[in-house]
């Protein structure tokens, strides 16, 4: 039996065509929402990341704008441009592309950003809220990975309540802050973290309904650690070396022997990564519309 597919590019398009009747929505009431990214540097993952951006911008109707610093660019210069786009009224949500050069105060710089416009959700005041609020109505923007995998799931059919769910990895991207979306009220699982200081991994993975690897290396979720039947995702980002082709290829957290034993699995790319764009999108356009109220 072979695991059946989350399949997240699918999900994702789904989710960009509502995205796209609420734009126009809000284009009848005379609101455009547009964001805004801030690049630092020629790293070309980044510059294809950011690229992606703008092109699912353009797709569900999202105005864009590109903000391109050069990779020795000072801290002040980063700061300067973003407060420029606090500042933009064109701009309704921005994101500054991680990671920023070598040398670079990051915290200081997303401390910066204003909370109402912060499109990845990961400034200090926003994960405050989520922390204090997290069972009301958020009403503020969330992580756009953890709600992408939360979402990926929901609209799969999987009910996670009192499933459950070993998250492998304690970044701040997924790790730190999927558990509190899976342990509100209306998701009710229970969470357990594991990171590189877990005594035994597999006695965790071996007992969990949901596995969530955002471990970051290759193959950490193998088949003999997972329960038959579980549901396991895909976050981990890893570039290996083809050694035939010399090309360098992504590749995830869950070996791929797991989908034999597996209910469901989230494949890498297609799964994870264009629910993360999707809710990036779902962040500006909801950003938009609380601006009308
Ligand atoms: N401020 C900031 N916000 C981010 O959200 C952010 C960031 N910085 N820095 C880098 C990471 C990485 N990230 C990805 C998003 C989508 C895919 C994605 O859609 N991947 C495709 C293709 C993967 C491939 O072939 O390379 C897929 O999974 O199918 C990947 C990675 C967002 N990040």
């Amino acid at each position: 039996m072979t695991a059946q597919v989350l399949d997240g590019k699918a999900t994702a398009a789904v989710i960009k065509a509502e995205l796209t009747d609420r734009v126009a929505a809000l284009a009848t009431r005379g609101v455009r929402p547009g964001l805004a990214t801030l690049l630092v540097g020629e790293d070309p993952g980044s510059q294809w990341y950011v690229t992606g951006k703008h092109k699912d911008c353009a797709e569900v109707g999202i105005a864009s704008i590109r903000e391109d610093l050069p990779a020795d660019a000072t801290q002040e210069q980063i700061e300067d441009a973003v407060r420029r786009l606090n500042d933009d009224p064109q701009c309704t949500g921005f994101i500054v592309q991680l990671p920023l050069p070598k040398g670079i105060d990051t915290h200081r710089v997303l401390e910066l950003i204003d909370p109402a416009k912060d499109a990845d959700g990961l400034h200090p005041t926003n994960l405050g809220r989520l922390v204090l609020r997290v069972n009301e109505p958020v009403d503020t923007p969330l992580p756009c990975t953890p709600r992408g995998i939360v979402e990926l799931l929901s609209r799969h059919g999987i009910d996670l309540h009192g499933a459950d769910v070993v998250v492998v990895g304690r970044g701040v991207t997924v790790g730190r802050t999927i558990g509190l979306l899976l342990t509100r009220r209306e998701v009710n699982a229970t969470v357990t973290l594991t990171h590189t200081g877990t005594e035994d991994l597999a006695e965790h993975t071996r007992n969990a309904d949901v596995v969530i690897a955002a471990a970051g290396v290759p193959s950490v979720i193998t088949a003999d650690i997972v329960k038959p039947g579980a549901v396991v995702v895909d976050v981990g980002v890893s570039r290996l070396e083809d050694p035939e082709t010399g090309r360098s290829r992504v590749v995830g957290d869950v070996d791929p022997g797991v989908q034999e034993i597996a209910a469901w699995v989230s494949p890498n790319p297609g799964g994870v990564g264009p629910m993360t764009r999707a809710m990036l999108l779902q962040n500006v356009v909801e950003m938009a519309e609380r601006r009308l109220g």
